[in-house]
């Protein structure tokens, strides 16, 4: 597992180690783990000596780290230039350091560069970029080096122009091919469109780990999590008690919502799936070893309900939502049902002791929240979560998992290929199952999107992506996952 902080938290726990150090122990520590890095990917590209380093320096500690790289680079034969957004604001020391080493200041961007590092702002950034700043990026971004390859771009902590702590992207900013950050993960490694920005995230430890008292903002499951969380039958299983999922979904309108959450819910890792709804006939056609009815009420014994993918909206969708509700047992709602609480007609049933898990895209989240997710998805579903007393999984590129305490994990296996309709109920399938399996709420949806995620990149190797390959994708993700 990965964990990243928030700013503020990095602050206190720089402070706090800084407060027994001589002063710029950690900005040493940094600038040598950034040279470091840069080196090596420029030896793969011809050598540090000889090659056309630009800095982009900004006026705050994050262009010190830069001038300090640079000054390294430049003591190994690299012709470093540095272009300073403020010159009137430089980290002095750093400048002094790079000149020494042999560096210049540059005017201009100069024509070519094998290596472009980016230090005009880190941690300290506040708002979009400020014009002249996104104009230097703008144009850094065209920037080509040996034999005409594009310049290498290396973030200083985080490509500038991402907003640190929620991973927004408000205007214009870096995209960089490594982002070499210190001490620990912030939110903008992970989250929203800024992790894609960052390229390759490589963590230099400066010490701040002792420091870092307060909880992670956001937590980013492995390979390894999700096999550990992962429920395998023992010796003794059987069919009852892997767990039993409850399906409520699909209708006469939309059969194949009903088959897709089957086929996510069959490759999870329960003993017996049971289908309730108009679509029975077509189920267990396809799926013989399912158990069908046609409506909640008869569907017999299960540990978890997932209820709402492809339901529709009419009286008898309701009667269905109320009846899984109604029980103690943990619920996923996903979709029509999604939609049906909104209004507050269903209020009254959401007041229940068992877990609640919701798996809204944006569209739903913005019915039912009122409000879209913003710019801050992780901060939105963590409000959605309290609200509704709910675990919330939020679809997207980086789908984020919130509980109503505020913890947040983000999904690093995201694949656009999942971007296509169906997808989301086989994940709705996958997740009722690892429920019915007996794993905690948090963990189901983090480890079915996780292997959700995984099931749509391997899809992707064999084409255009639907629904149902993401489906047969499953089982060999979970081959390879769980052994
Ligand atoms: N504080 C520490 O102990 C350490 C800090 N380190 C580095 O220091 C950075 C933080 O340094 P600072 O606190 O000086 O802050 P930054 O250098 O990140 O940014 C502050 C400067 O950027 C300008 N700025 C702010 N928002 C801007 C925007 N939207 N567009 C353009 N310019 C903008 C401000 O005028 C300010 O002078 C970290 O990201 C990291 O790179 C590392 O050296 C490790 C140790």
């Amino acid at each position: 597992m990965r964990r990243a902080w928030r700013v503020s938290d990095v602050r206190s726990a720089e402070k706090s180690v800084m407060a027994g150090l001589p002063e710029g122990t950690l900005m040493q520590r940094a600038a040598a783990g950034l040279a470091r890095r840069c080196a090596l990917l420029l030896d793969g590209t011809g050598g540090v000596y000889g090659a056309r380093v630009l800095l982009l320096v900004g006026s705050g500690d994050n262009g010190g780290d830069a001038l300090y790289a640079g000054a390294a680079l430049a003591r190994r034969g690299a012709q470093v230039r540095a272009l300073l957004l403020t010159p009137e604001r430089v980290h002095l020391a750093g400048l002094a350091a790079l000149r020494a080493a042999g560096g210049f200041t540059t005017r201009d961007l100069p024509p070519r560069s094998e290596l472009v590092v980016d230090g005009i702002v880190g941690i300290g950034a506040s708002g979009g970029l400020r014009p002249a700043a996104a104009a230097i990026v703008r144009q850094a971004g065209e920037l080509r080096g040996r034999g005409g390859a594009r310049a290498l771009v290396v973030a200083v902590d985080v490509p500038s122009g991402v907003a640190v702590d929620t991973g927004d992207v408000p205007g214009e900013a870096v995209t960089a091919d490594v982002t070499v950050t210190f001490g620990c993960l912030k939110p903008a490694h992970v989250l929203g469109p800024a992790a894609i920005r960052c390229g390759a995230v490589d963590l230099v430890d400066i010490g701040l780990g002792p420091a870092l008292v307060t909880g992670p903002a956001v937590r980013v499951p492995d390979a390894a999590d999700i096999a550990a969380w992962w429920p395998r039958p023992g010796a003794t299983s059987d069919k009852y008690s892997r767990g039993v999922v409850g399906l409520a979904t699909g209708s006469a309108a939309y059969p194949g919502a009903a088959l897709l959450s089957t086929s996510g819910a069959l490759a999870g890792p329960t003993g017996m799936v049971r289908y309730a709804g108009s679509a029975h006939a077509e189920v267990v056609r396809a799926h013989p070893s399912v158990v069908v009815a046609d409506k909640v009420a008869d569907a017999g014994r299960v540990q978890a309900w997932v209820c709402g993918s492809g339901l529709g909206s009419g009286p008898q969708a309701r009667t269905e939502l109320r009846s899984v509700l109604a029980t103690s047992l943990p619920v996923l709602l996903d979709a029509d049902a999604i939609n049906l609480l909104v209004g507050g007609e269903h209020a009254e049933d959401l007041r229940r002791d068992a877990p609640l898990v919701l798996t809204p895209h944006d569209g739903e989240f913005t019915r039912l929240a009122g409000e879209s997710p913003g710019a801050d998805r992780a901060g939105a579903a963590a409000r959605l979560a309290a609200w509704t007393n709910a675990v919330v999984l939020l679809k997207g590129d980086r789908t984020v998992v919130a509980t109503p305490a505020g913890e947040i994990w983000a999904n690093p296996t995201g694949s656009p290929a999942l971007a296509t309709a169906g997808s989301g109920d086989v994940l709705a399938g996958l997740l009722g199952s690892l429920l019915a399996a007996g794993v905690p709420p948090v963990r189901a949806a983090v480890a079915a999107a996780y292997v959700h995620g995984l099931a749509g990149r391997w899809a992707a190797r064999h084409g255009p992506v639907t629904a149902p390959d993401v489906a047969a994708a499953l089982r060999p993700v979970l081959v390879d996952l769980l052994g």
